[in-house]
């Protein structure tokens, strides 16, 4: 239906209700060509083709009894039997689809909200982000001239903080919790609420489920929820972002179902002692990838901290070489297992767009001076000044000023003292990523490009492929040799012993295998 109304806007009118329409055919499509459309000196080719269609005109039938004949409509699952499945009391036909379809359909727009939220950080939710602060600011601006042709309900929505929330966290009242999880065990809670390990009952896997301690509807903490909810929903898709699986409200409070990270949080981590060097290599790689992922969204997560960092542990088989001078067959030894420990930036709360940053200040023992000043120019470097804070804290700074002169010290790039001697190229990456200017702090990119995470230098992932290739290459001619070498020198063995005692002068060889003939006699 919508393909007629494109293609031919203007010439086709609206579909009118058919009472003897065949309801086995599950579509309601029918058309009639306006007295302007047939008179036009050039009708549409599709409407050509209508009309050059043997068959019932002007219903235009032919061409959709073609599409009919193709039972796609007669699948078990066509949009009308489910909604005629899950109809509770089943609407009469001329209640679903409308007397007046274009005037149903538009009652519907003024009156209903949208069924759902706009997320404001996919790309759709930050275009009409962005549309509607320009419309807003247009309108303000130049109220003759609007730049967009917002519908009445978009200008009037005075929603500045939350354009986007259109589903109230009270209106999904739905109770699933303990419908759906089995909670084990309270996990931690923060300000925000308590998270509990739970197991989901269909699927047996364990979660980590987040609830709010207070009613979240209408409170500060709700945006916050939300603004987890939305980023959570776009970047829980990466190794070294604490997957997310889904949100609802219950009772008015929110939670919130994340992936489980089975070692906790980096936080609970450093209560044991320092991270080692390699240890804190790992944690700045990983951190940095899942950095560098977040920027690449456009987006800041600008709540960098040991307590937002969560640790995933997997036993991971190990391949296992019994005898290196073997002849390079490996040997599986599957009782071997190691732990593989992997890093994951969570708590996504505070995440915010570059493109129109909403900044809700984080733990001010990790923010940057810029921030404190709202100075927001260079957003994706307090991220990266928040995870020097973490790395020199990991190293074993102790635990962080909140304020006072060793506060303003790490705010001038001063590094506070280890207590285990770290490498020179670590100290001058720390510094950097301190650095009091924004603009001399290294990206994610550079710092995963660091000699500190990459000692081999700037060489790309294809150049080391192609190194690695002909190093493969060179070992397999070489080996090859060696075994040539090994068969030659068993052939000789056996026939330098039958040679025993005729001159060893001349026994010679020639080319690889074989012995030349002698001959005694003299001519
Ligand atoms: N995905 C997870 N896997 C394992 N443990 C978790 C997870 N999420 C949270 N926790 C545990 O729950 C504690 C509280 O979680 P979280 O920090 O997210 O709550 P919060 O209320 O947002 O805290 P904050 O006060 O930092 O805002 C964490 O310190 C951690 O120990």
């Amino acid at each position: 239906m919508s393909y007629f109304k494109r293609i031919i806007p203007g010439k086709v009118k609206e579909p009118e209700p058919q009472n003897d329409l065949d309801s086995s055919s599950g579509c309601e499509l029918s058309f009639e060509l306006s007295s302007d459309n047939l008179r036009s000196p050039s009708p549409n080719p599709i409407i050509k083709y209508m009309l050059s269609t043997p068959g019932p005109n002007p219903s235009f039938s032919p061409p959709y009894k073609k599409v009919r004949a193709l039972r796609l409509f007669d699948s078990p699952l066509t949009p009308k039997t489910i909604i005629q499945k899950s109809a509770a009391t089943p609407a009469p036909r001329s209640r679903l689809f409308g007397d007046k379809p274009r005037a149903v359909a538009s009652a519907y727009q003024k009156t209903e909200k949208p069924a759902a939220n706009v997320n404001p950080f996919t790309p759709n939710g930050m275009l009409l982000t962005k549309k509607r602060s320009r419309s807003i600011r247009s309108l303000s601006n130049s109220p003759q001239i609007p730049k967009f042709d917002l519908n009445e309900s978009d200008v009037s929505d005075t929603e500045n903080e939350q354009p986007t929330k259109r589903v109230a966290l009270q209106e999904s009242n739905i109770s699933r919790y303990h419908q759906e999880f089995l909670e084990l065990e309270l996990i931690g809670s923060g300000q925000f609420g308590s998270v509990y390990k739970c197991i989901n009952r269909l699927d047996g896997c364990i979660y980590a489920i987040k609830k709010s301690t207070k009613p979240v509807a209408g409170s500060a903490f709700e945006k916050t929820a939300l603004n987890e909810v939305y980023a959570h929903a776009v970047l829980g898709k990466h190794q070294h972002v604490v997957r997310y699986f889904s949100a609802w409200a219950e009772d008015n409070h929110m939670i919130i179902q994340n992936e489980y990270c089975n070692g906790g949080s980096l936080a609970d981590r450093l209560q044991e002692g320092p991270l080692s060097t390699v240890e804190l290599r790992k944690l700045l790689m990983h951190v940095a990838e899942g950095l560098r992922y977040i920027h690449s969204e456009a987006l800041v997560h600008l709540d960098i901290k040991p307590g937002n960092i969560f640790i995933s542990k997997e036993k991971r088989m190990q391949f296992t070489n019994y005898d290196s001078a073997d002849d390079g067959f490996e040997d599986l030894d599957e009782s071997h297992y190691e732990e593989e420990l992997t890093y994951k930036i969570g708590d996504l709360g505070h995440v915010t767009s570059l493109n129109n940053p909403q900044v809700e200040e984080g733990d001010c023992r990790y923010l940057p001076n810029e921030i404190l000043h709202e100075d927001y120019s260079h957003l994706t470097k307090a991220d990266i000044f928040s995870l020097g804070l973490t790395v020199i804290e990991s190293a074993g700074s102790g635990p962080l000023p909140k304020n006072g002169e060793n506060w303003h010290k790490l705010r001038r790039g001063e590094l506070p003292e280890l207590p285990q001697v770290l490498s020179r190229d670590m100290i001058n990456l720390m510094t950097a990523m301190i650095h009091p200017d924004p603009t001399m702090r290294p990206a994610a990119l550079q710092i995963l490009h660091h000699p500190v995470l990459c000692p081999i230098g700037k060489k790309t992932r294809a150049q080391l492929h192609r190194e690695l290739n002909a190093e493969k290459l060179k070992n397999e001619i070489l080996s090859k040799q060696l075994k040539e070498a090994a068969i030659c020198i068993k052939s000789i063995a056996p026939e330098s012993k039958q040679l025993k005692g005729v001159s060893r002068i001349s026994n010679r060889l020639i080319g690889k295998k074989v012995n030349r003939s002698i001959s005694t006699t003299t001519f």
